[in-house]
C-alpha cells in the first residue's frame, strides 16, 4: 500500500474547505490545488483528486461518524479523510490529527447507518425522498450505483483516427483501454489523458458511454443541416460533426458565447471544419433558424442526478427550487426550440438526468401540448448505472410530421 504523505491531507482538506464552506466546485477546486504544486507525480494527484471526491461522495455519513457536527476548520477535514481512509482498510499514521478517531465507535455507528439508506447512501432526505417518490424500487439500486467511482470512457475522434488505431496510439504513451461499443474505448487505469500526444493531436475527447449515445440517435447524414442548440462546451456537437463527416452545416448554439469559445478551440484540435457557433443572445436568434434543420439536438439543462459519480458535490448544492425552476426551463426550451425542425426533421431531447420528470414525463407533456402538435416520438430510453454501468442518461428522438 502507498506511504501517506501530511502534505496530500493538507491539499485534499484545504479542497474540502472550499468545497464545503465557500461553496466551490469540486471539480475546480481539485484542478486548482492540484496546478498549486506541478511537482506531484501522477499516483499523487490521483490520490488527492480521489480521496477529494470520495469525501464529498460520502460526506453525510462521514460526517455522522466524525460526530455529526459541520466541519470548519483544517482538523475537522483531516478527521473526515482518516475516517474515510480507515474504512477503506488502510492503517492511519499515528499523526496527531488522528488521535480522536476511534475505530469501535466508527463501526457501530456505521452498522447502525446501515438502517438508514439516505445516511448509509450519504444523500440530503429531501433528495432521497425526491427519489424514491419519482423513481420507486428502482431508487435503491440506482443510488447506490451513482456512489461508485465513474469508469473513463473515451470517444475515438473518426476525422482523424478509428477506435482500433486510436487504442495502438494510446498504449505506446502506456494507456490501456479496452473497447466498449461504436467509438468508445474504456480506460484501465486512470490517469492524466490530457497531457497524452494522442489527446493533443485530436484524437479523442473524454466522453461517457451514455453520453455517447446521444448524437448517433440522432441518425444524421453527412450534407444535412444539423443544430445543437445547447451545445455548451460542445461534448455532443464534436460527435455530430464527426458522423456528419465535416460535411453539411452544423450550428452550435448556446447562451454563453465563452462556453461556445471552448467548443471553438475543441473543434479545432478536432479538426471539424463545418462548424458554426452562435450565441443566444435574444429569442431572435431561435426565430431566425425557423424550420431550417433537418435535426436538433437538445441536451438540455437539468438536476444533473445522473451524473452524481463525476459530480458528487451536485448532492449538497441542488435544491427542490432548482428542480421545479429547470423543469419548467426545459420544457420551454422544448417548445420554442423544436420550431427550428423542419417537416419531416428530426429532434432529439436529452438529459444527463433519472428523474422522470425531466424526461418521459417532459416528452409526454410535449407531445401533448400545442407546440407538440404533429410531432411523434420515435424512441425513448433512460440510462441507469446499474443497468448499462455507466452515467444514468435520457435520450427521446421525436420526428415532425
Ligand atoms: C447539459 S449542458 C450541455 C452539454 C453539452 N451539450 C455537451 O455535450 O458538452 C446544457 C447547456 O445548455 C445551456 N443552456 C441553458 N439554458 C439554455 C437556453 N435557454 N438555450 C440554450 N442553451 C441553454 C447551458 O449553458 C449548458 O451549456
Amino acid at each position: 500500500m502507498d506511504r501517506l504523505y501530511p502534505a496530500h491531507f493538507e491539499a485534499i482538506a484545504e479542497a474540502l474547505g472550499n468545497i464545503f464552506t465557500a461553496d466551490a466546485y469540486a471539480d475546480r477546486e481539485i484542478a486548482r490545488v492540484l496546478k498549486a504544486d506541478k511537482r506531484r507525480g501522477s499516483k499523487d494527484r490521483a490520490f488527492i483528486a480521489e480521496q477529494t471526491y470520495e469525501v464529498v461522495r460520502n460526506y453525510r455519513l462521514l460526517r455522522h461518524l466524525a460526530g455529526g457536527g459541520k466541519p470548519k476548520k483544517r482538523e475537522d477535514f483531516w478527521r473526515l479523510i482518516g475516517i474515510q481512509l480507515h474504512l477503506q482498510g488502510r492503517e492511519l499514521p499515528a499523526w496527531r490529527e488522528f488521535g480522536i478517531i476511534d475505530a469501535a465507535d466508527i463501526q457501530a455507528k456505521l452498522a447502525a447507518a446501515q438502517q438508514d439508506r439516505a445516511l448509509r447512501e450519504s444523500i440530503p432526505d429531501w433528495l432521497d425522498a425526491v427519489g424514491e417518490a419519482q423513481l420507486g424500487a428502482q431508487w435503491t439500486p440506482t443510488l447506490a450505483a451513482l456512489n461508485e467511482q465513474a469508469p473513463v470512457v473515451l470517444r475515438a475522434n473518426r476525422l482523424k483516427t478509428t477506435p482500433a488505431e486510436l487504442s495502438v496510439a494510446l498504449a505506446r504513451e502506456n494507456v490501456v483501454t479496452t473497447p466498449i461499443a461504436a467509438d468508445a474505448l474504456l480506460v484501465t487505469e486512470r490517469q492524466n489523458l490530457f497531457t497524452t500526444k494522442a489527446f493533443q493531436q485530436g484524437l479523442f475527447e473524454v466522453q461517457d458511454f451514455s453520453s455517447q449515445q446521444a448524437a448517433p440517435s440522432l441518425e444524421v447524414s453527412p450534407g444535412q443541416t444539423v443544430i445543437d442548440a445547447c451545445a455548451g462546451a460542445g461534448g455532443k456537437s464534436l460527435h455530430l460533426a464527426a458522423l456528419l463527416e465535416n460535411r453539411g452545416q452544423l450550428i452550435s448554439l448556446d447562451i454563453h458565447g465563452w462556453k461556445l469559445e471552448e467548443l471553438k478551440k475543441r473543434a479545432r484540435r478536432n479538426g471539424v471544419s463545418n462548424l458554426e457557433t452562435r450565441a443566444i443572445t435574444s429569442s431572435k436568434v431561435i426565430k431566425r433558424l425557423a424550420g431550417r434543420a433537418d435535426r436538433v439536438l437538445l441536451d438540455v439543462p437539468c438536476s444533473g442526478l445522473g451524473v452524481l459519480r463525476r459530480n458528487p458535490d451536485a448532492k449538497w448544492k441542488l435544491s427542490q427550487d432548482f428542480i421545479d425552476r429547470v423543469v419548467i426551463e426545459q420544457a420551454e426550451i422544448l417548445s420554442s426550440y423544436s420550431r427550428m425542425v423542419k417537416p419531416g426533421g428530426k429532434l432529439v431531447y436529452a438529459t444527463c438526468s433519472i428523474l422522470p420528470r425531466e424526461n418521459d414525463e417532459q416528452v409526454a407533456a410535449f407531445l401533448g401540448s400545442p407546440a407538440g402538435e404533429g410531432w411523434t416520438l420515435e424512441h425513448q430510453h433512460t440510462f441507469l448505472p446499474q443497468v448499462e454501468g455507466y452515467d444514468g442518461f435520457f435520450l427521446a428522438r421525436l420526428v415532425k410530421g
